[in-house]
């Protein structure tokens, strides 16, 4: 099956707006996400892995921000141990009716909780792993602690927060170097300069960016014994810390 192309912001906007994960967004979000994010192929494939190691029997698995469930059917395909639920989440109504589609067309023993909610508002609880797969830069920069925090409290020890995030580089050259390179991708993968400017100045109110030793720091902060970035392409990264 292909998907469905993404052309939301190929015609002039006479008023670019906020960008949302409304029904538009949801329609073509394969193809967005796969020609916006260098290496996200990558990442659901390390997930799955990650799973098949990190998962803990009797325990839950939480995909918070999950869209259409692309990070929760590469974890489903990793674990192996019994007994274990996923529990996947997003506050859009638009992804969570497409995403009960797109789990419904891979077969697997392993239940899937899919709710329509907010993640600052969800209990965690007995989870072996987290996953914030390019979720956590949408929250308000403000709420982000708390967050983490109460992650980090509803995991079991040895249990691991996966976070994947567009980043901020504190060097001002290099962080103008590794952003023109994704802009490039942007290119190469078919967004014409119109595209690419004007999604920008959708996402320049929602999507706040911290640089990686601001998400270090916070995992530290809310004690998180280990972290370290997996994952690097251009600005785009997937960070692992451990209980
Ligand atoms: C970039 S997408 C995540 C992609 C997805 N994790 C994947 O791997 O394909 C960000 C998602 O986070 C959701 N989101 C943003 N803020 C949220 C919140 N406070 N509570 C729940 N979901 C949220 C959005 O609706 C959106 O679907
Ligand atoms: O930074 C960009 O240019 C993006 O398009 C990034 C990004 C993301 O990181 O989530 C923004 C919105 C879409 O969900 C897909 C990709």
């Amino acid at each position: 099956m292909t998907a469905k192309q993404d052309r939301i912001f190929s015609k002039p906007l006479s008023k670019v707006g906020d960008f949302r994960f409304d029904d538009k967004v949801a329609s073509v979000f394969p193809d967005m996400i796969s020609r916006s994010i260098p290496g996200y192929g990558e990442i659901l494939t390390t997930l799955s892995q990650l799973a098949g190691r990190c998962v803990q029997a009797n325990s839950q698995v939480y995909d918070l921000g999950c869209s259409l469930g692309a990070a929760t059917i590469a974890i489903r395909r990793g674990i192996q141990q019994p007994d274990v639920k996923i529990i996947a989440i997003d506050n859009s109504e638009a992804m969570v009716k497409r995403a009960q589609d797109h789990l419904q067309a891979f077969v697997s023993d392993i239940p899937v909780e899919l709710i329509c909610a907010d993640i600052r508002d969800v209990t965690i609880e007995n989870a072996s792993l987290v996953v914030l797969n390019f979720t956590l830069q949408f929250l308000a920069p403000d709420d982000r602690d708390a967050l983490i925090t109460k992650i980090y409290q509803g995991l079991k020890p040895g249990g691991i927060l996966v976070v994947s995030e567009k980043l901020v580089f504190e060097q001002p050259k290099i962080h103008e170097l590794l952003y023109d390179i994704h802009l490039d991708f942007k290119r190469a993968n078919g967004y014409s300069e119109l595209e690419i400017s004007q999604k920008r100045t959708a996402l320049e109110n929602v999507m706040k960016p911290d640089s990686r030793e601001q998400h270090q720091a916070r995992f530290a902060h809310a004690g998180f014994a280990e972290s370290e970035l997996w994952f690097q392409c251009y600005n785009f990264a997937s960070m692992v810390a451990i209980k």
